[in-house]
C-alpha cells in the first residue's frame, strides 16, 4: 500500500488531528494560515486554534492575480503559471509558518488549501444556456503538499457544484459544527470582499439551517480606496466617515437584480467592479461626486445590502432577537458596522472572537474543519432537500510524494 494512503488511514482515526487551514479571499491582501486542533467530527467538532497568521501579498504578487481576477478575458498562458505559482508560493508559506512557529510538518496531519478564487460563476449570472454553476480556484494542492512535505486537501467547491449548490458559501458546514447553540438564534456574518452568512436556528436543527451570499463586503470600497489614496482600504473607515450618502447614487447601486433573487444566492467581483459603480454613476449623474462621498455611499451600499438580506431572513424565520457574531475585515470598519447595528435595531452585535475563533481567522479555520470532516467525518450531516447545502463531504487529496 501507499504509505501515505495507510497515514491518511491512521490519521482519520486518530482522536484529534492538527490542521493547517490556508484562505486566501477575494481582497487580495494575503494568505491566512491557521494551525488548528480539531478532536471529533460532525456535531462532536471541538476546535482550538494554536497559531494564526496572515501573510501579506507584495504588490507584485497582487497585480499577477489581478491580471487574470474576475476578468472575461485573460491571458491564458498567465493563468496556467499562476496555477501552479500560487500552490507552490502557498506550501512555501505553510513550510514557513511553521518554521516559525517551531513545528515540524511531520507534527501536521493535513493542510486544508482553499486556493485563489479567479472567476465565480453561478448560473445566475453567466446565465449562458446549456452550462451549469461553475467556480474556478487555482493554486493546485499537489504543489502545497509537496512544498509542505504534508498530505494536502484542495478545490473544496467543485464538489459542493456537483452535488447541486453554487460552490459558495461553503462558511455554513463549519459554521455549523463550530457555532451552533441550542436556544440561541445565531446569525454568522462574514465580511469579506464579499459578504454572506449563515442562519442557525436555536433548535439546532441542520435542515432549518441556510447561506447566502448578500453582495459586496469590502470589495468596492478597496478597489476606491487604492484609487483615491494608493492604500489596499478606507483604514478604520475614514474617508466615509468624512463623506456623506448620495441618496440618488446609493439607490442606483442597489438597482440590481442580485438582491431580490430569493435565497441561497452567491456572487463575486466579477459583477460588482468598478464598471458596476461607474454605470451607477453615470445613471444616477454622480459622475463627480467627491471621493469621500463616494466612499460613504458605497460604505452605506454594503451595509444596507447586508442588512436587508437579514432582515428579510428574520421575516421569512419569524426570529426576532437573533445574535448576529461578525467575522472578515469588514469588521474592523467601524463606520459600516455602525451603519449595519443602526438598520437592524432588533439584533444583538458581537465579532466571532466572542465566540471562541478570532474573526480574521475564521475563513482558514472553516476549510480545516471542512477537511476534518471530508477525511473523519461520517457523511452523516442531513442539511435537507434545501437548495445550495448538498449534505457532501468536499476536497480533493494530494499525496505530497
Ligand atoms: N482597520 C480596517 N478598517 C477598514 N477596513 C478593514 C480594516 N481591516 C481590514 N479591513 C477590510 O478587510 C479586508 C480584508 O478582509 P478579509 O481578509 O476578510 O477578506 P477576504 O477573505 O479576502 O474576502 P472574502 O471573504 O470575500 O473571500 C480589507 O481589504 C479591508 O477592506
Ligand atoms: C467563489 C468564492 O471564492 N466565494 C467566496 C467569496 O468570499 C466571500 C463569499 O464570496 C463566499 O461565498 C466565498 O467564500 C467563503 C469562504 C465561503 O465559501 O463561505
Amino acid at each position: 500500500m501507499n504509505p501515505q494512503l495507510q497515514r491518511l488511514y491512521d490519521l482519520a482515526k486518530k482522536p484529534d488531528r492538527r490542521i493547517v487551514g490556508l484562505m486566501s479571499g477575494t481582497s487580495l491582501d494575503g494568505l491566512d494560515v491557521a494551525l488548528c486542533r480539531i478532536s471529533g467530527n460532525g456535531g462532536n467538532t471541538q476546535l482550538s486554534v494554536e497559531q494564526f497568521e496572515t501573510v501579506p501579498y507584495e504588490e507584485a504578487f497582487k497585480d499577477s492575480i489581478r491580471a487574470v481576477f474576475a476578468k472575461k478575458q485573460i491571458n491564458f498562458e498567465h493563468l496556467t503559471l499562476l496555477n501552479e505559482q500560487i500552490g507552490r508560493q502557498h506550501g512555501r508559506w505553510v513550510a514557513q509558518c511553521l518554521r516559525n512557529w517551531h513545528i515540524e510538518p511531520a507534527d501536521v496531519d493535513l493542510v486544508a488549501s482553499h486556493g485563489q478564487t479567479v472567476y465565480h460563476a453561478p448560473q445566475q449570472q453567466h446565465r449562458r444556456a446549456g452550462y451549469p454553476n461553475a467556480t474556478l480556484q487555482i493554486g493546485d494542492g499537489d504543489h502545497v503538499a509537496a512544498e509542505s512535505g504534508i498530505i494536502t486537501l484542495s478545490d473544496f467547491r467543485q464538489r459542493h457544484i456537483a452535488h447541486g449548490g453554487e460552490g459558495a458559501p461553503l462558511a455554513v458546514y463549519g459554521d455549523y459544527l463550530l457555532f451552533s447553540q441550542e436556544g440561541e438564534d445565531r446569525i454568522l456574518l462574514n465580511m469579506g470582499g464579499i459578504a454572506n452568512f449563515t442562519y442557525l436556528p436555536n433548535s439546532l436543527d441542520a435542515r432549518v439551517v441556510f447561506t447566502t451570499d448578500t453582495g459586496p463586503g469590502n470589495t468596492l470600497i478597496d478597489a476606491f480606496a487604492r484609487q483615491f489614496t494608493g492604500q489596499p482600504y478606507d483604514e478604520n473607515g475614514q474617508m466615509a466617515a468624512r463623506g456623506r450618502v448620495d441618496e440618488a447614487l446609493l439607490r442606483a447601486l442597489i438597482n440590481h437584480p442580485f438582491f431580490a433573487q430569493p435565497f441561497p444566492k452567491t456572487t463575486g467581483p466579477e459583477v460588482f467592479s468598478k464598471l458596476y459603480v461607474q454605470n451607477a454613476q453615470q445613471q444616477s449623474g454622480t459622475e463627480t461626486i467627491a471621493p469621500d462621498d463616494l466612499m460613504a455611499t458605497l460604505t452605506r451600499f454594503s451595509a444596507e445590502t447586508i442588512a436587508q438580506a437579514i432582515q428579510r431572513t428574520l421575516t421569512q424565520t419569524k426570529i426576532v432577537h437573533p445574535h448576529v457574531y461578525m467575522s472578515g475585515g469588514g469588521a474592523h470598519n467601524p463606520v459600516l458596522v455602525g451603519a449595519i447595528n443602526a438598520l437592524l435595531p432588533g439584533c444583538t452585535f458581537a465579532r466571532t472572537d466572542a465566540l471562541g475563533i478570532a474573526g480574521d481567522a475564521k475563513e482558514a479555520v472553516l476549510f480545516a474543519v471542512l477537511a476534518n470532516e471530508a477525511v473523519a467525518g461520517t457523511g452523516k450531516i442531513n442539511f435537507g432537500e434545501r437548495q445550495g447545502v448538498p449534505s457532501v463531504s468536499m476536497g480533493k487529496i494530494s499525496f505530497y510524494k
